[in-house]
């Protein structure tokens, strides 16, 4: 089971590679790995297990974050509304690739955080507001979706992962909370 003790934190290298693409059909291995990943989402945003196992919530995880250089990402963002229990997005994501993106820009009100980094860094994350995706499912079919909004920036966060980039990369070292003109802050 994947714990915090699982997770690398920045300054162990495997954070700054670029992480290799998985090999289509899925290996059993990756197809177990992907559903570890799921299972932490999971276990970090349940109130009771996350104290048990003294978890961070997450909504996104990268295998790198796993000290695993492959292309495998999981996402599993909660809709808020108690009334509507579905996530807004879930899937295991293998080899996840943004195909096209829209000039908009977007970053969330809030900042970003992540869980190999144990420190807060304040500042605007700029990404895009809209992407097209196209990934491996855990079924092993090609998938090519559109994602706007948070769900679009959670995703951008974790192939970031995948590239060896951090969040606070994209953080204006000047002025952290400057914003160029039209730019969606997400609150
Ligand atoms: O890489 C996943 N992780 O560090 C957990 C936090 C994910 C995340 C947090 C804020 C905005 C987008 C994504
Ligand atoms: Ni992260």
């Amino acid at each position: 089971m994947i714990t915090m003790d699982t997770i690398i934190r920045e300054g162990n290298p495997t954070l700054r590679e670029v992480a290799k693409e998985v090999s289509v059909p899925l290996s059993d291995e990756d197809i177990k790995l992907g559903e570890e990943m799921m299972e932490f989402l999971h276990n970090s945003q349940d109130p009771v297990k996350a104290e048990e196992l003294g978890l961070r919530g997450g909504v996104g995880l990268a295998a790198p974050q796993l000290d695993i250089s492959k292309r495998i990402i999981a996402v599993h963002v909660p809709s808020g509304d108690l009334e509507n229990p579905e996530p807004t997005l879930s899937a295991v994501m293998y080899n996840p690739k943004i195909l096209s993106h829209s000039v908009q820009d977007a970053c969330l009100g809030e900042g970003e955080g992540c869980l190999s980094v144990d420190r807060e860094v304040p500042g605007y994350v700029v990404r895009h507001n809209k992407i097209t995706l196209s990934y491996v499912d855990a079924a092993g079919v090609k998938q090519k979706i559109r994602l706007k909004n948070y769900e679009a920036i959670v995703v951008q966060h974790e192939i970031d992962h995948l590239n060896g980039v951090m969040f606070y990369d994209h953080i204006n070292q000047e002025n952290p909370y400057a914003l160029k003109d039209g730019v969606l802050v997400i609150e």
